[in-house]
């Protein structure tokens, strides 16, 4: 496995929760193999969104895979979650010898280019396991992300590098909202992969 160690990990957040920057853990040469392997290989689809009360369609794709066909609902839509792909489970086994931690589930964006991002949120629904570990996994264009806390309003950003982990635990859901900001500078798709608890 092309596991690297070069990088220290940073807490991105100062207090209420703890977000882990492992910075990169594939090497360039699998992390380009899996984002061709992940954009042919996975069902992408539209996803649902409410904006200002609004059902709408998103530019950017979503899939959802899991140990089961769990439901995971948001949005007003339920999806069930296919079962993973050879690729998925070989990422997964990888963040989980990362992290120490284990996951049942991966929701996975793709955002064809900076036009399309996610709008402030937490990821704090009720089929998530409380509390439990968040591991984001990026493909592709490098992209910033940023977090907000609820309030104090204090905003934190880093740049997600391709190739790189990210783990979100403890109460971060609670106190911290995120998003992916929308950007004219990146023209390249990029690929996200969040693995997940999810408790039936
Ligand atoms: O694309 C990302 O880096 C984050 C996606 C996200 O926040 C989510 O899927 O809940
Ligand atoms: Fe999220």
């Amino acid at each position: 496995m092309d596991l690297f160690n070069r990088n220290p990990i940073t807490q991105i957040i100062p207090f209420d929760g703890d977000v882990l920057y492992y910075g990169k853990v594939l090497s360039d040469k699998k992390t380009l193999y899996y984002f061709e392997r992940l954009m042919e290989s996975i069902t992408w689809e539209h996803d649902n969104a409410i904006i200002f009360g609004k059902l709408i369609v998103t530019k950017r794709k979503v899939a959802w895979y899991g140990d089961k066909p769990f439901d995971y609902t948001y949005s007003k839509t339920t999806k069930s979650a296919l079962p993973w792909t050879k690729e998925l489970l070989e990422l997964k086994a990888i963040v989980e010898a990362k992290s120490g931690e284990t996951y049942n589930s991966c929701l996975l964006n793709l955002y064809h280019n900076g036009s399309e991002g996610m709008a402030w949120h937490s990821d704090a629904e009720k089929d998530l396991k409380k509390n439990g570990a968040i591991a984001s996994l990026s493909f592709g264009a490098d992209r910033k992300f940023s977090f907000k806390h609820k309030e104090s309003k204090q905003t934190v950003s880093i740049l997600l590098e391709k190739g790189s982990l990210l783990i979100m635990k403890a109460d971060t859901q609670t106190h911290w909202l995120h998003r992916l900001p929308p950007t004219k500078t990146v023209k390249t798709p990029r690929i996200n992969l969040t693995f997940r608890t999810i408790v039936s």
